[in-house]
């Protein structure tokens, strides 16, 4: 098997479309499709990924870029390979370098053109992702040298979206994932997939924050995990992407919900009154919303037909406001990410009734959620309580088989 390297370092060229690719019989550097604007394939001894499959997910282009003096590899066991050394901030890998230093290899430059022009198979299931536009703007940042490299800054589509549910904690989730400095997320939800789809990937990339090659962009809309055509349009997208839900207990999340209801609309119904479809049998409504999101396996399954299982990570939103360090740590290791939210972080302010954060470790300055988050529940009859949760329960037990995870829920 080939040994292969991602190479995220790679500096493409503006023009001419240059592929920074090695083989030499083991190894192997891929670079992302929307660099080069072609296809997602295979081109002889160089693999185009697809957007998201490759981390290598910007667009290292601006106007001054021209092709240097350095020089294609040409491998010498037969099969040829490319690469580009255009500039001198262009950084090739540094396992690349040092193979191609040990093996005594020069560079070379070939049009990318004309690599397509030879043999080319594609693969099927990356094809016509969009992400990043050429041209972006780059910005500087000082390197750990104290020198300036050049690093693309640039709106990333998400890598990973915290999907559902409503009233589950998503904004406190944004808001703590927001502390690592690894991840940029967005502030209003942006609503792509479900209200402003026709507005076309590029529309939703703009919306993102701009973040750095080594960051990782997510976002949050909770109406997706409900909406029953969004997992087709997300893996459209990318198969990639990472999917977060934070579910809650179902009961608990339905009078939630309803809370915020009641504030927008003071002359809504009661919620006994919405909640079943007679109050007398106490027949539940399974087609008020508000009850309909709670029945959490039946939408998890919709996702199931696009994604694996282990590309979907569940936070108990109970504990997130338990103990939300603990929460953190299993979402960073989710993501990839070197765990860096800790408990250092937070701290539980009694009067909310929440867990409030700051966002540098050592400031004296603690952020909460704003007033709509963790307002007052109004009293239910427990007896309705009641006749929700049992209501609920099959739907849980088969979510906690699926998952293979126990939230607790009683
Ligand atoms: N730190 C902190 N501060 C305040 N609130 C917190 C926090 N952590 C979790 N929660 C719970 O988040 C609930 C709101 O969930 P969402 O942010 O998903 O709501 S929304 O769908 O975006 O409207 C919100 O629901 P309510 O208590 O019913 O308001 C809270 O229970």
């Amino acid at each position: 098997m080939p040994k292969k390297f991602h190479n995220s370092t790679l500096h493409p060229l503006r023009k001419i479309w240059f592929i920074a690719s090695i083989m030499i019989s083991c190894i192997f550097i891929t670079i992302c499709s929307l660099i080069l604007g072609i296809q997602p394939g295979v081109y002889r001894a160089m693999e185009i990924k697809g957007f998201q499959d490759s981390e290598f997910s910007t667009l290292d282009l601006s106007d001054d870029t021209k092709p240097g003096n350095n020089s294609l590899l040409r491998a010498r066991h037969g099969r040829y390979l490319h690469t580009l050394v255009p500039r001198e901030e262009t950084i090739i890998s540094h396992a690349a370098l040092k193979f191609m230093a040990d093996k005594h290899l020069n560079a070379n430059f070939t049009p990318v053109s004309e690599l397509q022009k030879s043999d080319h198979r594609t693969f099927v299931d990356e094809l016509n992702l969009t992400g990043e536009k050429r041209g972006e703007k780059l910005s500087k940042y000082p390197s750990s040298s104290g020198s300036f490299k050049r690093y693309n800054v640039t709106r990333r589509l998400p890598y990973a979206i915290i999907i559902g549910v409503k009233k589950g904690g998503t904004r406190a989730l944004l808001e703590y994932l927001r502390l690592h400095p690894k991840i940029k997320a967005t502030g209003p939800e942006p609503h792509f997939f479900d209200d402003n789809y026709e507005k076309g990937l590029e529309w939703y990339r703009q919306q993102m924050p701009s973040s750095r090659r080594d960051q990782l962009t997510i976002e949050k809309t909770p109406s997706y995990f409900v909406t029953k055509e969004i997992p087709d349009k997300v893996y459209k997208m990318s198969k990639r992407t990472k999917l977060i839900v934070v579910l809650r207990d179902p009961v608990t999340r339905a009078i939630s919900d309803y809370a915020q209801l009641a504030d927008r609309r003071p002359d809504v119904k009661s919620f006994v009154e919405l909640a079943f479809i007679d109050n007398r049998t106490k027949i539940v409504d399974t087609s008020w919303a508000i009850i309909k999101i709670g029945i959490y396996i039946k939408h998890l399954v919709n996702w199931l037909e696009y994604f694996p299982l282990k590309q979907i990570h569940f936070v108990s939103g109970e504990n997130l406001i338990k103990d939300p360090a603990h929460e953190l740590r299993l979402v960073q290791e989710f993501l990839g990410l070197e765990p860096m939210i800790d408990n250092s972080y937070f701290t539980f302010n009694s009067t909310k009734g929440f867990p409030c954060f700051r966002k540098q470790v050592n400031s004296s300055h603690i952020h909460c959620l704003n007033r709509d988050k963790g307002r007052s529940h109004p009293a239910i009859d427990p007896s309705v309580i009641k006749r929700l949760r049992d209501f609920y329960k099959p739907f849980n037990s088969r979510l906690y088989q699926i998952t293979g995870q126990n939230f607790g829920w009683t």
